[in-house]
């Protein structure tokens, strides 16, 4: 055919050519990068609590207080975060039978997160108890669900649940990352708990996904910027947890919101902090842990397409583009910027 056309010279000509070889290198990168070989090449920190402060917002009931007693099992020190202080004792005692030596420091504080000076002054209080004032690892586990639907839950609802979720994330992070900048510490980590529903929503979540989705686009943006310091960062995706939270949530869940999320088998809050530390192992920066996460990671879920063909064009474009871009862009500008010291 290309013979036909008069084109097997141009052919010969450009398979020769350092385009053609240049081309064959750069899909050989891809293919690489997408295999998952790019982590084996940018060797990061590995991720080990033993020895670490490890601090948890939200951590006297459900998927915290899983994570605090697998922390403490596996040899971190550990400090929980939440409002009630009857929880926080109850819950500081099971975290105590997990310890594996007499050193290790394990705290309790009472503090209501949404407020940015108690989350501030509760994060330095906790650092007093250890030699270095920033915490190595911190979890933001706290917030909680209020299904119903849009137009039944008033406007201050909605602004609540934002608060809870969003905020009590924020606050948490923004004083371990200053805290930790503040101390030049390298190698700390910040987990963010978000939820499948940032990666999809419908019926009854109206009021939760928002300040679901808005913790992801935080750690979007903290997973860039905070490579300044060498600070790693982590989103949690789960599905459902069977929690105390969970609980409370199923009495104001509509049926039809039910019905939707049927399929989703839910986990214990045990089953899911393991999940979230392989993760961590893994270096994942998504971390999901069953097929519905894994699908809704890597798709556009359940939102309609404008067009099924040059949509397929497009999604496909994406894939390619933006993870050379990233490397060369985003990443490579921010490390350029943190080698430069050019930031204060
Ligand atoms: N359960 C589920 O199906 C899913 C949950 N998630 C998310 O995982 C996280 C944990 O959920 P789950 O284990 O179910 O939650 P639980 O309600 O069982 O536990 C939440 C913990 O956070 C604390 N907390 C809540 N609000 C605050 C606050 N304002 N300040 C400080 N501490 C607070 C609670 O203690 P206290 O009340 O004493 O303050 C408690 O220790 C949440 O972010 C949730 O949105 C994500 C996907 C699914
Ligand atoms: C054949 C097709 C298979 C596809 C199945 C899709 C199943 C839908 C899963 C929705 C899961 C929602 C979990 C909500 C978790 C959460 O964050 C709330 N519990 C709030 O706490």
């Amino acid at each position: 055919m290309a013979a036909f056309l008069g084109l097997s010279e141009h052919y010969e000509r450009f398979s020769a050519s350092g385009i053609a070889q240049g081309s064959v290198a750069l899909l050989a990168v891809l293919i690489a990068a997408h295999l998952g070989l790019m982590p084996l090449l940018t060797r990061k920190p590995r991720f080990n609590p033993k020895d670490k402060h490890c601090y948890i917002g939200g951590g006297s009931e459900g998927l915290g207080l899983s994570l605090a007693c697998q922390l403490a099992e596996r040899g971190a020190h550990v400090t929980i975060i939440s409002r009630s202080q009857s929880k926080l004792d109850k819950a500081l005692e099971l975290v105590k039978a997990n310890r594996q030596y007499p050193a290790q420091i394990f705290q309790a504080y009472a503090c209501d997160l949404t407020d940015p000076s108690a989350a501030a002054s509760t994060l330095h209080t906790a650092c007093r108890a250890h030699t270095s004032s920033s915490p190595d690892y911190v979890f933001a586990c706290a917030g909680g669900c209020v299904p119903g639907f849009f137009t039944e839950t008033s406007a201050a609802k909605h602004w609540e649940c934002m608060e809870w979720n969003f905020r009590t994330c924020l606050n948490t992070v923004h004083e371990g990352v200053k805290a930790m900048k503040a101390d030049g510490k390298r190698g700390g980590r910040v987990v963010l708990t978000s939820s499948v529903l940032a990666l999809m929503s419908f019926a009854g979540y109206s009021t939760y996904s928002p300040s679901k989705y808005a913790i992801r686009g935080l750690a979007e943006a903290l997973r860039n910027e905070l490579q300044l310091y060498g600070i790693s960062v982590h989103l949690f995706l789960p599905a459902t947890i069977y929690s105390p939270g969970f609980e409370n949530e199923q009495r104001l869940k509509p049926e039809v919101t039910k019905k939707i999320e049927g399929p989703d088998e839910g986990k214990s809050p045990d089953a899911v902090a393991e999940e979230m530390l392989k993760g961590l192992e893994r270096n994942d920066f998504y971390i999901t842990y069953e097929p519905v996460g894994h699908m809704l990671r890597n798709s556009r879920a359940i939102t309609p397409r404008n067009n099924i063909l040059f949509d397929a064009f497009w999604s496909l474009a994406g894939t390619i583009v933006f993870p050379i871009w990233r490397v060369l862009s985003p990443d490579g500008e921010v490390r350029k910027a943190a080698r430069a010291k050019t930031v204060k």
